[in-house]
């Protein structure tokens, strides 16, 4: 009555439970297509059920990932040399640090489906090969300064527990089986000491606390503790894999701003929520919902108050490092700045933050030269203060490139208060362009305040650049940084009752692979999950519930037969005609036989055991 749903050898894809909970597994979003309806008549059946295979619940960690690896496999051929490919790519990409490397060598042993996603990212086309291929050769240091991908995942939930209290004249004492606890969020809080994602190349990696286990005497299992992970202010926050359209899940602009990424999950109930009039004495408990996951990836847009930006070599780091403490690299030759640099001005009380960008070439609107890398940084800088080497061949034609990428990039851009610093000065033949500059931006309608002469290397007018520059940032309007996306940005754990039904679900057959049905629906999916199935009486309620949602009905006018497999969340099923309860406790216990499990309680339990 009760079976397996088949062994390693005779697995496939569509008798396997399309439902696998781990990150990205293809079979949790593959879904086989409705056929036809075919109604076999009035069939007088039940679901008797399985707690077999399933990718996502109760099997050990080695089965589920033999079982997905072999899905994956047969879905795509071409990924059966995954392993090889493994070995191949950490040898010749032995880079430190090398995101595949690092995904391959997950101390988890997820490598094989891990590998298998970055094989088919590769296919997805070559707009995106020729990107993902352009970024493998940048420097780790370029890479990984404004770009990473971590995993999250929230703590599970704790299992609910079987008691009855017993104590010395307190015959019968009752249920006293306490709730698990919730399992720990993972949230995301921007950190005003960070301004790079470069750690995120060593950890990638976070898991919430799980809640503990209820216990007897009526103790509720402690809730797991959450998990912040700590981001630079600027930081977009997207699932991996989603769709364009979708919306990030966070964007963190302003310090200590913290927002959700995976919420933990409902600890089971214990036996004691289960006292009804009719059952003081119930002999089942939940276990713990499953905490969510996902692959994220973050983007940084650094947040500064001014942006120093100009051609290679202008002299930008060097104003940087007159004006503040920081001590970015210094060279006479370009792109010597590969990473913007923050630096913080303190003058007349007042702090700005300043950011070097690394030089813009002609052509960075269309990613000439890292041109996208570095643009997107000025984004959120509220003033440009914009460097002219005063010893170029042709400032102007400098001054006017970089103004037309600007407004390539992004048309915004333009429209923000520029300052302008004609750097140099002190070399001697740096004056011969000096008033055909200032006098063509002037009539570009700038103020004359705003063009300023001076020399990075002795410090001459570099102090009445930053008065200019502060004072420019004072007549703007007083705003916190805004959000650039329309991220989500939850705040709150949600509800832990959903608004959804348990009678809302959708009936789909896949009749050409082993009769397989698929019951898909919120409520049903979750019930599924927590449901233990340990306990006969727990298997009874999940009954219960088929028959009250109308599952069963629905299922039997679809014409679904004996022995037909019913695949509800991760959890397989078989039906049975046997419509008795003494049937459903038959197969109840030959199934725990089988698996050589223990079963917990009995039919009769605790009266006589
Ligand atoms: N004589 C003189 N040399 C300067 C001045 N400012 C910068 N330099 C020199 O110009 C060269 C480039 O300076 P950087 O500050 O590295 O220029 P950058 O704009 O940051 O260059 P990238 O990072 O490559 O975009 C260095 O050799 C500096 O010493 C200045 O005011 N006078
Ligand atoms: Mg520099």
């Amino acid at each position: 009555m009760v079976r397996l749903a088949g062994t390693l050898a005779d697995y496939s894809p569509a008798s396997c439970s399309p439902r696998c909970s781990r990150a990205g597994c293809p079979l949790g979003s593959k879904r086989t297509p409705p056929l036809s309806e075919r109604s076999r008549g009035n069939h007088a059946i039940h679901i008797g059920h399985n707690v077999g295979h399933s990718c996502g619940n109760n099997e050990s960690r080695l089965w589920k990932q033999l079982s997905c690896s072999r899905a994956i496999n047969r879905l795509h051929p071409a990924s059966i040399a995954a392993p090889e490919r493994t070995e191949a790519a950490t040898a010749a990409e032995g880079e430190e640090g090398d995101w595949d490397t690092e995904w391959i060598n997950d101390e988890t042993g997820d490598s094989q489906a891990v590998e298998w996603f970055v094989e088919e990212d590769n296919k997805k086309d070559s707009t995106d090969q020729d990107e993902h291929s352009a970024r493998k050769r940048l420097p780790a240091e370029v890479r990984c300064f404004d770009n990473a991908q971590i995993y999250v995942k929230a703590g599970d939930g704790g299992k609910g527990c079987v008691a009855f209290r017993r104590e010395k004249h307190v015959p019968r004492g009752g249920p006293a089986g306490g709730n698990g606890g919730n399992g720990g969020a993972v949230w995301a809080v921007a950190d005003a000491s960070l301004n790079s994602l470069t750690t995120f190349r060593k950890k990638l990696h976070y898991r919430a606390t799980p809640g503990a286990a209820g216990g007897g005497s009526n103790m509720h299992g402690s809730n797991g503790a959450d998990l912040d992970v700590h981001v630079p202010p600027g930081t977009i926050i997207r699932r991996r894999d989603a769709p364009e359209h979708e919306k990030p899940l966070a964007e963190l602009v302003a310090a200590g701003a913290r927002v959700l990424l995976a919420a933990g999950g409902r600890g089971g109930r214990g036996n004691a929520s289960f006292k009804t009039g009719r059952n003081n004495a119930p002999t089942l408990a939940e276990v713990g919902e499953e905490g969510t996951e996902l692959w994220a990836t973050l983007e940084l847009k650094l947040v500064a108050d001014v942006g120093i930006i100009g051609v290679p070599s202008a002299g930008k780091s060097t104003l940087l490092s007159v004006l503040s403490n920081a001590k970015p690299k210094i060279a006479d030759y370009p792109f010597t700045t590969l990473v913007p640099n923050l630096g913080v001005c303190e003058l007349d009380y007042r702090t700005t933050v300043f950011a070097d960008i690394p030089g813009l070439l002609e052509g960075a609107h269309q990613g000439v030269g890292l041109g996208h890398e570095f643009l997107r940084h000025t984004q959120r800088c509220r003033v440009l203060v914009h460097v002219i080497d005063g010893t170029s061949p042709d400032p102007i034609g400098d001054y006017n490139a970089i103004r037309v990428e600007l407004e390539l990039f992004n048309p915004a851009l333009i429209e923000k208060p520029e300052v302008i610093a004609y750097n140099k000065i002190d070399v001697p033949d740096s004056g011969d362009y000096i008033e055909e500059v200032q006098e063509f931006l002037w009539g570009q309608g700038l103020a004359k305040d705003d063009v300023h002469a001076i020399s990075a290397v002795t410090g001459q007018g570099v102090l009445g650049l930053v008065r200019r520059a502060r004072a420019v940032l004072d007549q703007l309007p007083a705003e916190a940084p805004t959000q650039t996306t329309d991220a989500l940005n939850m705040t709150e754990l949600p509800r832990r009752i959903s608004a959804a039904e348990i009678d809302d679900f959708a009936i789909t057959s896949d009749l050409a692979h082993g009769r397989a049905w698929h019951v898909e629906g919120e409520a049903i999916e979750r019930f599924a999950a927590m449901t233990n199935w340990d306990y006969y009486e727990a298997t009874l309620r999940f009954q219960k519930v088929l028959e009250s949602a109308g599952i069963n009905k629905k299922l039997k006018a679809r014409g679904i037969q004996e022995g037909d497999t019913v695949v509800i969340g991760g959890i397989e099923l078989m039906w049975s005609d046997g419509q008795s309860e003494g049937a459903l406790y038959a197969a109840w216990r030959e199934d725990k036989k089988r698996k050589g499990t223990p079963w917990q309680g009995s039919h009769s339990w605790p009266h006589a055991v």
